[in-house]
């Protein structure tokens, strides 16, 4: 196992400070002094508790003002996969797909109105194994692949968005590393191709596909305009950035990443990414451990991912994380009008001085 501490810092602190302690703990760690947690339904903790899920569920409230508020229901699903990597393809996705559904069918009875689930969510990050015949019955078309047709019925029973990161066959046969966003009507409303490739110790993405051609979409669902930026592109600071000049309110980052790369700064970068550009930041990790025994050479390549997920608000507030092992369902309700409410506080938009920086990055990009 690649991280050492089994329960998230959130159930250490927790579980050690006193009420008062805690109060000061979330009011100076994660900013949290106008938000709480969220009123489920009377069933869904015991529904959670059959199935052996983590719920969690906060809110984010704005200042009043003129608007009316815009308040909207945000889920975050992160699971582990269900069968072994050696079973056949089909029924690796049907038990992934089984399970996720029961996780679904809870997030539309409370509300939630656009989901996002993990980085490839429906098989297990392979890429680490280099081999790439293996896996190829995993990889789908955008708009016309079993996960688009499982999800988009789901979407429409829930009238609900939502962000399905996929491993894409595109119809020349070329591999993309894609999110796909589902309106609430189950249709498919378009897709983002992840932009910033690893190709660092054990993340060897570039064997299998190119960086992205979509550039920065923001998609205008039913609910919001949102976003995504997969997993390795929440390091990259322009990437943040352009969703947000292209009019994200919310950005989502779906991930797989393990305690090695970076679990330190898990917690930084998508709430410095909220903060700085005035958005919603969602972040999900997946969970558990996968284990490959590689074709060619029968080598045992293990993976642990430590979950933790949380959502960021435009002011830097943060929700505590999920758990570092349990699959689980981050509820947030937000109020979109803090978006606007940070801008015009903080200035940042007004000073960003766009127009230098352009200048700066073409001047340094004629020179090489
Ligand atoms: N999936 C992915 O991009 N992983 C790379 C490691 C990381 O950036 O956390």
């Amino acid at each position: 196992m690649d991280g050492v501490l089994v329960q998230s810092l959130d159930e250490i602190v927790t579980n050690n400070l006193d009420q008062d302690q805690l109060q000061q703990f979330n009011r100076i760690y994660y900013g949290r002094t106008d938000h709480g947690e969220l009123k489920l339904k009377e069933s869904t903790p015991s529904a959670c508790k059959k199935l052996n899920i983590q719920i969690a569920a906060y809110s984010f409230d704005a200042d009043k003002e003129v608007r009316p508020p815009k308040l909207i229901k945000i889920g975050l699903i992160q699971h582990a996969i269900v069968l072994p990597t050696n079973k056949p393809i089909n029924e690796q996705r049907e038990a992934i797909f089984e399970k996720v559904e029961k996780i679904i069918q809870i997030a539309g009875s409370e509300g939630v109105q656009i989901l996002c689930l993990q980085e490839t969510w429906y098989m297990p990050f392979f890429l680490c194994t280099r081999e790439i015949k293996e896996w190829e019955d995993f990889a789908e078309l955008a708009h016309d692949g079993p996960s688009f047709h499982f999800l988009s019925k789901l979407a429409t029973k829930y009238n609900l968005v939502i962000v399905s990161p996929i491993l894409e066959k595109d119809e020349a046969g070329v591999w993309w590393n894609t999110a796909v966003v589902i309106d609430a009507d189950g249709k498919y409303l378009g897709k983002h191709r992840k932009n910033h490739l690893p190709s660092v110790g054990s993340f060897n993405e570039t064997t299998y596909y190119s960086p992205g051609n979509t550039g920065h979409p923001v998609f205008a669902t039913k609910f919001a305009k949102i976003a995504v930026n997969i997993c390795y592109g929440r390091h990259h600071a322009l990437n943040w950035l352009m969703f947000a000049i292209n009019g994200a309110e919310v950005v989502f980052n779906p991930a797989a990443t393990i305690s090695k790369f970076g679990e330190s700064f898990w917690g930084i970068e998508a709430r410095s990414a909220a903060a700085a550009n005035g958005y919603f930041t969602c972040s999900i990790n997946r969970v558990g451990t996968e284990d490959f025994i590689t074709k060619g050479d029968k080598k045992t390549v293990s993976r642990n991912y430590y979950g933790s997920s949380y959502i960021t608000a435009p002011n830097g507030c943060r929700t505590p994380g999920l758990s570092k092992s349990l699959d689980g369902l981050l509820i947030a309700q937000v109020d979109l009008n803090l978006n606007r409410q940070v801008r015009d506080k903080t200035g940042y938009n007004l000073t960003s001085r766009l127009e230098m920086y352009a200048k700066e990055l073409n001047d340094t990009l004629s020179k090489n």
